[in-house]
């Protein structure tokens, strides 16, 4: 069994529990009475490369890598940094992070909030909105073709933008055909853990231009931006270097910062 089958099994166990709790009439409520989602493809577009910043306390390959008492506290840095997009990590036994962490950022934030977690069905979708969510993200390899399809339509007919992320040519060609409009493309193969921060500039030549990409996982620094900018990306994902590094705001201003330089092959189309 790979890691992310793992993840997945846990997933589905701690999923059962909620759904055992809080009936999705319940959650429809909530969901209608959150502000209206915002646009995520909005946000990414435009020129610059756009940062997404991520709230996450542990990851499998790595364990705990930040306590995180306030992420809210954490997530109006990153806003204030500069950045177009936080993520918030709701996976509980890896990750370390809750639907509470993506209400308490909501709250605090102006900018849009991608819930990333392992989505496999639609009840977590309404989750994702009820509890203030703008973006979701869904994992090509977590999925068969029906439901990544039935799920991305029913992510955009509540409101919510779908992140499509993908390990490879392949994925991309299915998440394509399923109607993404956000591809990203994750160095860190989630069945062996790997980083691979080749895999975007192999993988993006694959993406039509309309779509928005986005390179996630594996940037530590200014240096790693600029590399996945000059591959094509429109926009990268950072959690491990900010929630480790000393001072997020200035780390986001820095990535920031880089992704504006007007060398970039990014900035000249
Ligand atoms: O911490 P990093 O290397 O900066 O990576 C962030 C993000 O890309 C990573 O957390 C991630 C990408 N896709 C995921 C899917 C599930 C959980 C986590 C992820």
């Amino acid at each position: 069994m790979s890691v992310l089958d793992e993840i997945i099994d846990g997933v589905r166990a701690d999923l059962a529990e909620r759904q055992a709790r809080v009936s999705l009439d319940e959650l429809k409520e909530r969901a209608a009475k959150a502000p209206a989602a915002k646009d995520g493809v909005a946000a990414l577009k435009g020129d610059g490369v756009k940062v997404i910043c991520e709230v996450k306390r542990s990851s499998p390959s790595k364990g705990a890598l930040a306590a995180i008492a306030d992420p809210a506290g954490l997530a109006a840095d990153y806003e204030a940094g500069g950045a177009a997009v936080i993520s918030v990590l709701t996976e509980q036994r890896r990750f370390g992070g809750s639907l509470a962490d993506l209400e308490a950022v909501r709250a605090r934030v102006d900018i849009p909030v991608l819930r990333k977690d392992f989505i496999v069905t639609s009840y977590q979708l309404w989750e994702a909105r009820a509890y203030g969510a703008d973006l979701a993200l869904l994992i090509v390899a977590a999925l068969d073709q029906p439901a990544l399809e039935s799920l991305i339509e029913r992510a955009v007919s509540i409101g919510l933008t779908p992140l499509v992320e993908v390990h490879d040519e392949d994925e991309v060609e299915r998440a394509v055909d399923a109607g993404a409009k956000i591809i990203g493309v994750n160095a860190r193969n989630l069945k062996t853990l790997e980083v691979d921060r080749g895999t975007f500039e192999r993988v993006a030549p694959e993406i039509p231009d309309s779509i928005v990409k986005v390179a996630e996982s594996g940037v530590r620094g200014p240096h790693d931006l600029i590399a996945y900018a000059n591959a094509g990306a429109d926009a990268v994902l950072v959690g491990e270097s900010l929630v480790t590094g000393r001072d997020p705001k200035a780390a986001v201003a820095d990535l920031v910062a880089a992704g504006e330089h007007p060398a970039l092959r990014h900035g000249r189309g």
